[in-house]
This record gives C-alpha cells, structure tokens and sequence, in this order.
C-alpha cells in the first residue's frame, strides 16, 4: 500500500467517524424534539381540558359596579376622580380612603368614562393595568421587577436562541405596557422605596432605562432593537392611579407632590344599607327592611357589607329560598366574628359637663369624641385628674422616635391656663376630665370642648346635648383651625348633632354642604361658650354665682 492510499484510508475513517458523531448528534436532536413535542402534547391537552371547565361567574363579580351610579357614598371622590383624568389634561392620582370602600371600583371605571370626552389623549385602545403594590416585589438584581421591567441577561437558563447568542432581552413592565394609558397601583404605599423611587423618575423621563453588564454598543449581534431600547430607553407614558388605604402623611411626600390627592370616606351606615339591597338584589334574592339594618349594623365598609350578604344569600340557596332571612345574616356575622359597630349617639338631654367633641383617626373617619368632667369645690389647692387617655405617648419615625406627654393631656393643661386667664376660678376645684370608651383623641383640637366640659362643670351649667364642638384654643382662647373638618362635621350628623360649632379659619363651603346640620364657624371661647351653653333660669342664676366675672372675657 502506497502512501497515498494509506491517506486516503485514514481520511476515509475519519470521515466516517465525524460522519457518525454527527448522525449520532442529529439523532439525539430528533430524539429530544420528539419527545418534547409529546410532552407539549400532553401538556396542551390538559390545558385544554382545563379551559373547558368553568364555574358559574363568581359572586364578588356579579355584585361589582358597573357604572359610577352603583358606587355609593362616593360622589366626592368620584367627581375629583372625573376631574383629575377625564379633561383633555389628565394628571396622576393618589387615591385615599379606608378599606373596601370603592377605590377600586373607580379606578377601574374611570379609563371608559375617560374615553367618552372627544378632548382626551386616552385613545380608543388605551390600556389600563392594574398591579398591586404588595405583591409587586422586584429584584435586586434587576432580574425580574414586574412594575419598572428587567433585562433577561444570558447567564440565566432559559434565555433562549437570543441567550445562547449573548444577547441581553429588555422585558417591559408595566409601566411600559401602560404607554398611552392609565396604571392602576393598589396599595401604592406597600411599594418598595426602591420601586417607588424608579417609579417617580419614570413620572418625570415618561420612559424608562434598563441596564445590563451584557450590553455593549459595539456588539454587532445584538439585534438593532435591543440597541434601540437600551439607547433610548422603552415608552412608559401614562397616568399613574395609586390607591391606599394609608393616611396622606404615610405617603412620601415626593410621591403625593406629583399627584391629584383624591379622598374615598368611610360609607355611613344608611349607604352600607343600600351597597348590601343592591348586592342582593344582582343576586336575585329578596331581603327584608330588617336584613339590611342588620348587616349596616355589623359591616363597617362595602366589601364586607356585598361578602355578608353573598354568603347569606349561598345559606338561602342552600335551603332552597329565594330570600334571605334575618337569622341568614346573624348566622353569617357571628360566624365571621363581626362586632357591631359602637352606635355613637348624643346624649338625649342636655347634662353638666357632657360635651360632645369631635375626632378623626384613621384616613378621613371622623367620630363623635365624648367629654365629660366633674368639679369640685375644695378648701385646698384644687386637683387635676385626666383619665381614658394615654399619659405618655410616642411620636416621630423610623428614623427619629420621641416620647412625649400626650397631646391631650397637655391640652387639657393648656386649657386650664386659659380658664384662669378667663377668670373662671378652676383652682379652687377638683376637677375631674374623662374620655370614655377609649378613643383615640388626636390632641389639640379637643381643646376647645375640654374648655366647655370644664367651664360647664365649674359654673354648673348645662351643654347643649345636640350641639358638636372642635377646634384648637390657643392660650389666649382663640379658637385655632384643625384638620379633618368636613369627616367630623359628617360624623356628627350621624349621631344626631344639628349645629356644629368648628374655627372661622376652618370654615369652608364643603361644610355647608352637609345635608341635616348647621356648622357655624367662630372665633374666640366666648362666643363658643354663648352658644353652645343651655341659657340658665334666673333661679340658677341666683343660686350659682361661680365665676368671678359673670361674662368672660378674652384678651388675644
Ligand atoms: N362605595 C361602594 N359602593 C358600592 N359597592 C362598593 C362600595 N365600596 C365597596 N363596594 C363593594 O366592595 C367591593 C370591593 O371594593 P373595592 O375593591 O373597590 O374597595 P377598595 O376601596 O379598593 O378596597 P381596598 O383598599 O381594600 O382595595 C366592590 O367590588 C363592591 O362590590
């Protein structure tokens, strides 16, 4: 064998071999696609076979608003709402308000209506994405962040034929799947800083960057629009509705600066009535007058109130009735451990050192604040005794916390101050302050009703039971502005007050508006105490000469 053929014999096993390695290879292949081709098979059948399930709609879908009439108690916030995003200008919105009182509901009606005026940016196509901001968790990384996006590096597995290729793969999020929309964040306060931070200056920019250590400018196989996104960035221009349940001082104030603050209230009993008569109603089932008193009585907000009523109305179905009996809804609030809720009312009579007072806690829930004190005469120097409040309490943040003396302790002390200034000889009594029941008493603007409570007791005369009273006093007894007027004054009314007497400097249309009470604003504790006291017989006044001047004074 020459040489030459001794070449050709190598060559020729050579071939063969490589031949065979990438028969082998090719075999391999199609054995692999075949077998994920009967996998996907079985995966898709049981895909399918899941799709041709389906339940009835669930009941929270059939109970849900459907137009801005079936939201109750919220005409306020909605018209804000309409205001904000509706006009040929649309701004971002921060929507407050307690839970399960509608918020959602809006938000989700608000992008049609939008659409309806001729003048709106919102084209016909706009979309509107929803994301909730206690879920929306992103990571470090970058590698995954569901509200900003993130860039699929090569190095995970999964990147695909682009991964294999070294080629890093933007994945929008859903502030780019906005673009030309509206977003809907629920619980905006819940979100990450980080994310809230990302978030304001896609606000600004209206687009967003993403970064990879895998992108490079030079790198001829990255197609041209992963250059282009990495460049110049992906759309995210649209109106951003965050809603939450927190309270405005909760919420950064670089957040709140750049939107619309728009205010969901607490519903009152009577419209937690209606939001259950309807539920039932879409459920095509009767209730009684009594039924819907005693679901308002329990619930405290609209979801609770359409879940009572579902799961009274499946009790019913159950025992194959077409109503829902009053034991139905019992049956449903001892179960889910509802209490009822405290039935604030005024007092029926007018009494000695009984002043109804006004709060607010919580995001916009007003509540009617009972004050009562007792004096007594006594041979030593008089005694102060503040009781149902917190002595000490903290204050502060994170960063900074403070103890401090309460703020309604220390307003009774400054209302004492302005009692001696007014002459009224509050040392020569033991004087006794109450706050019953335990509510939370947000300091300084009870300070105007302790006043009253303490004069009242002093000098023996009554308070008018049906009159309410907020406002801060200043040492010189002024009555000084405070916040969450308009919530306390619709408290009131609820329970039963007919004149509310709150600052001149708090005084606002949105006041008079409230159907059923009179708000009448003042200036000085003089005036408050003039109209707010029961005039006194002449035999009282023969029999209680208290103060040392008969008509107080007040020098500012
Ligand atoms: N004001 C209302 N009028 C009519 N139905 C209401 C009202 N508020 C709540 N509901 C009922 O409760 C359900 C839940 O309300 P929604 O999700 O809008 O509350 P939310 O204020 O967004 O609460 P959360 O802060 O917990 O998300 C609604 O689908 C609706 O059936």
């Amino acid at each position: 064998m020459d040489w030459t053929s001794l070449i050709m014999l190598i060559q020729v096993f050579f071939g063969i071999v490589i031949g065979l390695y990438f028969w082998n290879l090719l075999k391999n292949q199609r054995t692999q696609r075949v077998s994920v081709d009967r996998e996907s098979k079985k995966e898709m059948d049981q895909l399918q076979k899941l799709r041709s399930v389906s339940l009835n709609e669930p009941l929270a879908e059939k109970v849900r608003p459907l137009t801005f009439s079936d939201i109750i108690g919220q005409d306020e916030g909605v018209r804000s709402l309409e205001a904000a995003l509706c006009g040929p200008n649309p701004q971002h919105v921060l929507i407050y308000g307690p839970p399960g009182v509608g918020k959602t509901a809006a938000a989700r009606l608000i992008m049609e209506r939008a659409k309806m005026n001729r003048d709106s940016p919102f084209k016909i196509e706009a979309p509107f994405v929803e994301l909730d901001g206690t879920t929306a968790r992103f990571d470090e990384r970058g590698i995954a962040d569901p509200l900003i996006g993130s860039v699929h590096d090569p190095i995970y597995q999964g990147a695909g034929s682009m991964g294999q290729a070294g080629i890093p793969q933007p994945k929008p999020g859903a502030i780019t799947k906005a673009h030309g929309g509206m977003l809907f964040i629920d619980e905006i306060g819940e979100l990450h800083p980080i994310q809230l931070n990302k978030l304001l200056k896609v606000l600004e920019d209206r687009k967003v960057f993403l970064e990879s250590a895998y992108y490079s400018e030079e790198n001829a196989s990255i197609p041209s629009h992963v250059h282009d996104i990495f460049q110049n960035g992906l759309p995210a221009d649209f109106r951003l509705i965050g809603a939450t349940t927190r309270t405005p001082d909760e919420v950064p104030p670089a957040v709140r600066s750049r939107c619309l603050e728009v205010f969901f209230r607490p519903l009152k009993q009577k419209e937690l009535s209606i939001v259950a008569k309807s539920a039932a109603d879409r459920l095509k089932m009767e209730i009684q007058e009594e039924g819907l008193e005693t679901v308002s009585s329990y619930v405290t907000n609209g979801r609770e109130a359409v879940n009572t009523v579902q799961i009274a109305a499946g009790l019913a179905t159950t025992a194959e009735r077409e109503s829902i009996d009053v034991s139905d809804i019992e049956w449903v609030v001892h179960a889910s451990r509802l209490s009822r809720r405290p039935e604030k009312k005024i007092h029926p009579e007018p009494v000695v050192g009984r002043v109804n007072g006004l709060a607010v806690y919580g995001p916009d829930l007003g509540m009617l604040l009972e004050i009562e004190a007792t004096a007594q005469e006594t041979t030593g120097d008089g005694m102060l005794t503040v009781t149902g409040i917190a002595e000490e309490e903290n204050a502060g943040n994170q960063m900074r916390s403070i103890r401090r003396k309460s703020m309604a302790r220390s307003s009774v002390d400054n209302v004492m101050t302005v009692l001696r200034h007014l002459k009224v000889p509050v040392d020569r009594y033991d004087i006794h302050v109450n706050f019953p029941g335990g509510t939370p008493i947000d300091g300084p603007s009870a300070g105007s009703a302790i006043a009253t409570a303490i004069y009242s007791a002093v000098n023996q005369r009554k308070v008018k039971n049906d009159v309410a009273i907020t406002g801060e006093l200043s040492i010189w007894g002024k009555l000084k502005p405070v916040g969450g007027v308009p919530s306390k004054v619709a408290a009131a009314e609820e329970a039963g007050v007919t004149e509310a007497f709150v600052p001149k400097e708090n005084d606002e249309t949105v006041l008079h508006q409230i159907q059923g009470i009179t708000v009448k604003p003042l200036n000085t504790l003089d005036e408050l105490f003039t109209n707010v006291l029961v005039e006194e017989t002449d035999m009282q006044r023969q029999g209680l000469p208290i103060t040392e001047t008969s008509s107080p004074s007040i020098h500012m």
